[in-house]
């Protein structure tokens, strides 16, 4: 099965049962360097989670890793351009779990991101990336305690599907000839409008079945948060793009709505319930008047269209939301995409579970890490139905490379939510513990030093960092 790797003698696979992970005490878990700085927190990473288990569980539970191959590492085993080896692709699937460093992608040409590509072969339609704040970590943020939120990521689809052609390519003019004079102009909303010959072209797929699935599993999490923090935004800019951006927030509602009826309310339906509660005798139009921003100057077409969605609400879920019920369901609500990257920091305490497309996701998550220390403290999760892959927000920031000085805390945290996604709790509280007492006794790398008053100096170095979070177990 494997061609240039062998697999651990000690351990067992995990395996998934109706979604869930079975982990067996000693699980085999693969793992990959990743380029860059990889070569510096992987082995940080590996050393505290080591540790972290056999404190937890003595001898009864361990973690056989797999080495595994990919990015600059893996062609150095398997040849030129043997980025992501057939050998790593099959250990993945095997095992259930893995585990990475960060991985290069060019900017403008050559090949296309591998972080990405594991993400879409497995089909890890969840990018979980929590951005929680440490009790002492510095932040450029007045109030960063206030904010608890996680980026839940649509992870396989959006631009990332990397459809695109560049300009003056054969196929980029003949399909842009063929949107300006066919199919554009077959269109009526799009006027005259044409797309200049000399443009790249991109395509932007957002389907409905990756934007529920999405969403589901959003507000499953939410379900199982304590009550202030059971909400999930649907971060969207679907003024501007309708029929992708637009469609994923009313999937999202149409899910909220339909699947989840029973658990859900949505932000709208809570403000025709409350008026209705603290007016029983509202009409229906003067309700309508209140959840609608310029209702009265509105044509009586769409007067009546609110009219009757008011109605219809207080028809299907008066018995069942009515009279305050609603305030113990789950809140979904949406908010524009530009508007949320200001609301967290303004805001951040109203904030909960933000429900991504592909690309909002990839810049908020980096926006929300920083608000808490910045991206070495930034953790992630790639999950799906059959399998799981952890990895940091951040990239390889390839100028610190090899220099024993970054934050090995977002690859630690990652770890940490492996560890909790494997049920092992005891290991995973061990270790935020030990990251708060390193923050705490100021026991910090360049990143966060540089930033506390006064800097520390000398900041740990990044293997350092982990024998500090190693220390503050007991
Ligand atoms: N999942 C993945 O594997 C990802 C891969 N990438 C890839 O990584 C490469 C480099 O991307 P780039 O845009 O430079 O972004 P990076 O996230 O790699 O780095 C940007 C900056 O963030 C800070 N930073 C990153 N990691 C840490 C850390 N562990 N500790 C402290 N600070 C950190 C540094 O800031 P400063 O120097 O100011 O201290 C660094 O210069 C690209 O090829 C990109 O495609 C990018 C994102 C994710
Ligand atoms: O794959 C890459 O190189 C970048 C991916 C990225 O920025 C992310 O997933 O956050
Ligand atoms: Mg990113």
């Amino acid at each position: 099965m494997y061609e240039k790797i062998s697999p651990c003698q000690t351990g067992s696979a995990i395996t998934y049962k109706d979604g869930q992970p079975i982990v067996p005490d000693n699980p085999i878990i693969p793992f990959i360097r990743g380029d860059g700085t990889g070569v510096d927190i992987w082995p940080a990473a590996q050393k505290v989670i080591d540790a972290a288990v056999e404190c937890a569980y003595g001898a009864d539970r361990s973690i056989s890793w797999f080495k595994i191959y990919a990015g600059d590492e893996a062609c150095e085993k398997y040849g030129t351009y043997q980025y992501l080896p057939q050998d790593t692709l099959n250990a993945i699937k095997e095992y259930g779990i893995a585990i990475k460093g960060p991985l290069t992608t060019p900017v403008g040409g050559g090949m296309r991101s591998l972080n990405v590509a594991l993400r879409q072969i497995n089909d890890l339609y969840a990018c979980v990336r929590p951005c929680k704040y440490y009790p002492g970590t510095p932040s450029p943020h007045k109030t960063p305690e206030k904010l608890d939120v996680i980026v839940y990521r649509e992870n396989t689809e959006d631009i990332y599907l990397g459809i695109e052609w560049p300009k003056g390519s054969e196929v980029g003019e003949k399909l842009i000839t063929l949107l300006n004079q066919d199919l554009i102009p077959a269109t009526p909303e799009h006027g005259k409008k044409q797309i200049p010959l000399d443009a790249g072209i991109g395509i932007k797929p957002i389907s409905k079945t990756g934007s529920q699935r999405l969403v589901r599993r959003a507000i499953q999490h939410a379900l199982r948060l304590p009550k202030p923090k059971q909400m999930v935004t649907l971060v969207h800019k679907g003024n501007i793009m309708k029929y992708t951006e637009g469609a994923f927030r009313d999937w999202g509602y149409e899910l909220t709505t339909t699947e989840f009826r029973a658990e859900c309310i949505t932000e709208r339906e809570s403000w025709i319930l409350s008026n209705k509660e603290q007016n029983p005798d509202i009409t229906l139009e003067d309700n309508a008047r209140a959840i609608e921003p310029g209702y009265d100057a509105l044509t009586p077409e769409k007067q009546a269209k609110v009219i009757q969605e008011v109605e219809n609400v207080l028809n299907s879920i008066w018995d069942t939301h009515g009279q305050g019920q609603w305030q113990d369901k789950v809140m979904v609500n949406d908010r524009i995409a530009d508007s949320i990257f200001q609301q967290i920091q303004t805001r951040p305490a109203e904030y909960s579970i933000l429900a991504t497309m592909n690309l909002n996701g990839d810049y908020l998550s980096d926006a929300a890490a920083a608000m808490v220390g910045g991206l070495g403290m930034g953790p992630g999760a790639n999950i799906g139905d059959t399998c799981a892959i952890f990895e940091a927000t951040h990239g390889t920031a390839p100028k610190h490379a090899g220099l024993d000085r970054v934050n090995p805390g977002s690859v630690i945290l990652s770890g940490v939510m492996m560890l909790e996604y494997m049920g092992w709790q005891e290991a995973a509280d061990l270790i935020k513990k030990g990251i708060s007492d390193a923050i705490a006794n100021r026991e910090v790398t360049y990143d966060l030093a540089r930033m506390m008053t006064p800097p520390v100096e000398p900041p740990l170095k990044c293997s350092e960092f982990a024998e500090a979070i190693i220390k503050y177990f007991s």
